[in-house]
């Protein structure tokens, strides 16, 4: 007879049956009083990795021990800070009472977190459903699971963790990687979303919860692109975070360590890279909101060796490079004319340098593509960051920013220099185009947007470029009431069309990657490419300027309506694999091997991306014994 310790008041039923389990010593006794000695013994289970987390009577969740982790094969499949049963208890209450005042945080929509509760749990349940639901009514749920909501859920990420989904690589996974890539229990990936959480939309450091943007990114992967649900993978690398809120929170899933940094960062991300690639060869992998200070360095580091690409430097380059095409056919002029715009971009970050070098770029190929129209190219950009007017004076100067710093004398000339504000660039510059992606919520002050009436152009053009919506560089509203009824505006975050009076409608357009990474994913996918050329991406940005017909933009439409995601990404990733095939990059996909490839037509390209494409109808599922 087992001696029960002094405070377990054992029932007479439990008693009976540990006397039943001291006369058969090998049968195990389910009991549901977990203080006795029972809970000491270990319970069998013929499960392991996901399959532990998705059954509700074994799984523990965060509360897994690191031993339990490696014994069940689950390294990865957790954010890695291990939490006691209390400490999950004491989450899930504190994020049941802020419910009602985080479903009013929603920005345009009150009930926003809401549905994005409803909609995660059907996610959870059943994955066809849940992605018929969101391709039927995409312009409804789009915002809910990619921006603005997903920010708010990437804000609020350890308090709404349930189920985990994707995959954690940690600081304290070093040496592993190349086994736990294993855990993950499909056998072809064809795409991952990675962030390190740095940047997370113009949020800033968020860390492990970082993961949210992971998995809204490649929800669109699956509804715009079509890529099979069964083959993505969001996957969050935790070096620590730098956010000191964060690093303090009791509640907080990810390592509460600062940021490793230089040489030690640059392992980690090696050891995934070579990890994720070893198990899936031709995955490509999509870097999402990594800090400016690595996004460049591994996109260098990485696009000669690695199908991958990074989907805020270039997806956003190619995005903005087909709305300002947009914007000069809005003024009713050839899209030739485009180097003749002057430009004032604020913000040069991962984004803003991104597409200052892809605009430059085009123009120089606009003006005879050699070395001299590189550099006029040049003098159409004024670049104004943090401090200022970005100049050749500026001490410490990015080296990433440094082609775009103005000279002095010439600037000098227009009554400039080193640090001016925006708004006296703008009152000097007069420019067409004004471009924000600074992270800055209403740095389109209305000082500065009336300094952009006096713009030169026939038919200025606002890009308030940066998310959430609240880190928007202005409204709509303010943009049209202000610069005035013929401007052309584009927005990162989703906003109403805005009612000018007399029957007039002020269009909004959403200026977002999400009209490009899909369409590059699934090109790149289908071409067999082993890696991300520029060419592939320029045929990208080149189909989506092409989209829009002559009387959308003269109409003020530069972008397609959401609800035409799913076509508009048919053509891109069309476009890429033509490009592919011309470049001689195209390798083949499955049965079709390059050979077969080269002799489609444009048409049968499309015909073939098309085919290619996941629909969410259920299979017919069949019973097969091991
Ligand atoms: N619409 C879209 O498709 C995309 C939008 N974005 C948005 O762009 C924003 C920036 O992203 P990153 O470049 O990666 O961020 P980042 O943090 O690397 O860069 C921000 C830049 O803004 C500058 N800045 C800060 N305060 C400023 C001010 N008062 N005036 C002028 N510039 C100022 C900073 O000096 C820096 O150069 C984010 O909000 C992000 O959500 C990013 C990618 C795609
Ligand atoms: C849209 C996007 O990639 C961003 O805001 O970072
Ligand atoms: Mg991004």
């Amino acid at each position: 007879m087992p001696n029960f310790p002094n405070q377990i008041r054992a029932s007479s039923s439990l008693i009976r049956r540990l006397r039943q389990r001291v006369a058969n010593p090998g049968v195990l006794i389910q009991t549901r009083c977990f203080t006795t000695t029972e809970g000491h013994r270990p319970t069998i289970v013929h499960k392991r990795s996901l399959d532990i987390l998705h059954d509700p009577w074994f799984n523990k969740g965060t509360a897994f021990s690191m031993t339990e982790r490696d014994r069940l094969d689950l390294r990865g499949l957790l954010p890695p800070n291990v939490v006691s049963s209390d400490q999950q208890i004491e989450r899930f209450m504190v994020d049941l009472k802020r419910l009602e005042v985080q479903a009013r945080d929603g920005p345009s929509d009150p009930n926003a977190l809401a549905k994005w509760r409803i909609l995660n749990r059907l996610h959870d349940r059943n994955e066809t459903m849940y992605y018929k639901v969101l391709i039927a009514n995409i312009e409804e749920y789009a915002p809910i699971v990619y921006t603005p909501t997903v920010g708010i859920v990437c804000q609020n990420y350890s308090g709404l963790f349930r189920r985990p989904r994707g995959m954690y690589f940690s600081a304290e996974d070093r040496g592993e990687m190349m086994s736990m890539v294993y855990n993950w229990p499909a056998d072809q990936v064809d795409m991952i979303v990675v962030t390190d959480g740095s940047r997370i939309l113009g949020l800033g450091d968020l860390g492990v919860q970082g993961i949210g943007i992971s998995i809204g990114k490649l929800d669109l992967y699956v509804a715009a692109a079509g890529i099979n649900p069964q083959r993505v993978l969001p996957v969050m690398i935790d070096v620590g975070t730098n956010n000191e809120k964060l690093l303090k929170d009791p509640m907080y899933l990810g390592l509460q360590e600062h940021r490793l940094d230089g040489d030690e960062y640059v392992a980690v991300v090696d050891e995934f890279m070579e990890a994720v690639f070893t198990r899936w060869p031709h995955v490509i992998v999509q870097f999402e909101d990594f800090q400016s200070k690595w996004a460049f360095k591994l996109l260098q580091r990485y696009r000669n060796t690695y199908r991958m690409f990074n989907d805020d430097v270039q997806g956003t380059a190619g995005v903005a490079i087909a709305g300002l095409l947009g914007a000069v056919r809005a003024q009713g002029r050839p899209m030739i004319d485009f180097p003749k715009q002057k430009i004032v971009v604020a913000g040069a970050g991962s984004a803003g340098i991104g597409v200052l070098n892809a605009a430059r770029k085009t123009m120089a190929r606009m003006l005879g593509n050699n070395e001299s129209a590189f550099d006029s190219a040049r003098s159409q950009f004024w670049v104004v960051d943090a401090k200022g007017l970005i100049t050749e004076d500026r001490e410490d100067i990015d080296p990433d920013a440094l082609p775009f710093a103005r000279k002095v004398k010439e600037v000098g000339r227009q009554g400039l220099g080193e640090g001016a504000s925006l708004a006296e660039v703008v009152r000097q510059v007069k420019p067409d185009v004004l471009l924000g992606l600074s992270a800055v919520g209403g740095l389109f002050s209305k000082e500065v947007l009336e300094a952009m009436k006096c713009s030169t152009s026939t038919r200025p053009a606002i890009f308030a470029m940066s998310n959430p919506t609240k880190n928007a560089e202005c409204t709509p509203e303010e943009a049209f009431s202000i610069v005035g009824d013929n401007i052309i505006f584009a927005s990162g975050s989703p906003f109403n069309d805005v009612n000018l009076g007399n029957g007039h409608i002020g269009h909004c357009n959403q200026g977002n990657n999400m009209y490009l990474f899909p369409g590059v994913g699934l090109g790149t996918l289908l071409s067999g490419s082993s890696i991300v050329s520029d060419g592939m991406l320029q045929a990208a940005a080149e189909c989506l300027a092409a989209y829009m017909s002559e009387d959308d933009v003269i109409n003020g439409k530069i972008y397609p309506s959401i609800s035409s995601i799913r076509d508009i990404t048919k053509q891109v990733a069309a476009a890429v694999v033509k490009e592919a095939i011309e470049e001689d990059l195209a390798e083949g996909y499955r049965e079709m091997d390059a050979r077969e490839l080269k002799r489609l037509n444009k048409e049968e390209i499309e015909e073939y991306v098309q085919n290619n494409m996941w629909s969410p109808e259920y299979p017919t599922l069949v019973y097969k014994k091991e």
